[in-house]
């Protein structure tokens, strides 16, 4: 309870346009996946979890709470503007107190609603990569631990599919081995991978930021990306090191899939960064 204080402390004493430090702290729970889609870490702390998706962009959303620290926080990955009611209204209804809107990079095909969300949530802080060049409330950087009650996001930069991507490792305050769950954003896709020819996008990037900070983690560590295009809707890293298309490969033959991808460009690439390079701070989507 009193580190989530001195966090959103922190958070607000660094609240314009600055990066926070890494924030550690040590508990001693054990940590204890349950048969519902959460996973505790004794009595202490619980996360709450739920994968939402946006037909339209192919875009999943994840809301993450600790819903047995009194306060229930909560946070959202990449949330789309034009879903803010269903994701503001299930937040509500569990009885979760939203304080961080966070993006894994600057979207290309849908406008993020962290900027909706601040205009309607106004306690709400934005969070998103420094790398990323866009405007937030708060920029992490590789290593810094994003807290929510007693767990957190870890962070790891992931560029490649765009120069600010990064990737949030679940974790908590134990110091035992956890279950975890890695939100890729468009790094790692199910049997698949982000594109690279836009954003400051490299397939020889993307590599190896897959290999170096990703593909470590433990094979049973749960993905979650930001986008399905063919009905999956979790994966694994040890599955992927296995049965992914593209990133099994070696270096020069991924970069050839990379180089001939051929994909036309997102319908809203011209809407979307410029939006999401400030926030997606606009009028309420109809
Ligand atoms: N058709 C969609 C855009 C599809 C697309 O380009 N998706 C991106 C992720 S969103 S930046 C991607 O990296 N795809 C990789 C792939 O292999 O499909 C639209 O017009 O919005
Ligand atoms: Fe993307």
């Amino acid at each position: 309870m009193l580190r989530f204080f001195n966090f959103t402390k922190l958070c607000l004493l660094h609240s314009k346009a600055s990066t926070f430090p890494p924030f550690i702290s040590i508990s001693n729970n054990i940590g204890v996946r349950s048969q519902m889609g959460s996973y505790s870490t004794s009595s202490s702390s619980k996360l709450l979890f739920r994968q939402l998706f946006d037909k339209e962009s192919s875009t999943y959303t994840y809301l993450l709470a600790d819903s047995s620290h009194p306060d229930k926080p909560a946070l959202l990955i990449d949330p789309v503007d034009k879903t803010l009611d269903r994701d503001l209204t299930i937040i509500q209804e569990l009885g979760l107190k939203l304080v961080y809107a966070m993006n894994t990079h600057v979207h290309a095909d849908h406008v993020t609603g962290t900027g909706l969300i601040k205009s309607e949530v106004p306690d709400v802080k934005s969070v998103i990569s420094k790398a990323s060049g866009a405007k937030a409330d708060i920029y992490v950087e590789q290593g810094h631990k994003v807290w929510f009650g007693d767990l957190f996001l870890e962070v790891r930069a992931t560029p490649g599919h765009t120069l600010g991507c990064i990737t949030y490792v679940t974790g908590d305050a134990s110091d035992q081995p956890q279950p975890r769950m890695a939100f890729t954003g468009d790094a790692v896709l199910i049997r698949g991978c982000g594109r690279t020819d836009f954003q400051g996008g490299s397939s020889e990037q993307l590599y190896k930021s897959v290999h170096s900070q990703i593909f470590t983690l433990p094979d049973d560590t749960l993905i979650y990306p930001a986008h399905d295009y063919k009905g999956f809707t979790v994966s694994t890293v040890g599955e992927e090191r296995r049965y992914n298309p593209r990133l099994t490969k070696d270096e020069e033959t991924f970069k050839s899939i990379m180089a001939n991808l051929n994909l036309p460009y997102p319908k809203m690439i011209d809407i979307a960064v410029p939006a999401n390079l400030v926030c997606g701070i606009q009028s309420k989507a109809t």
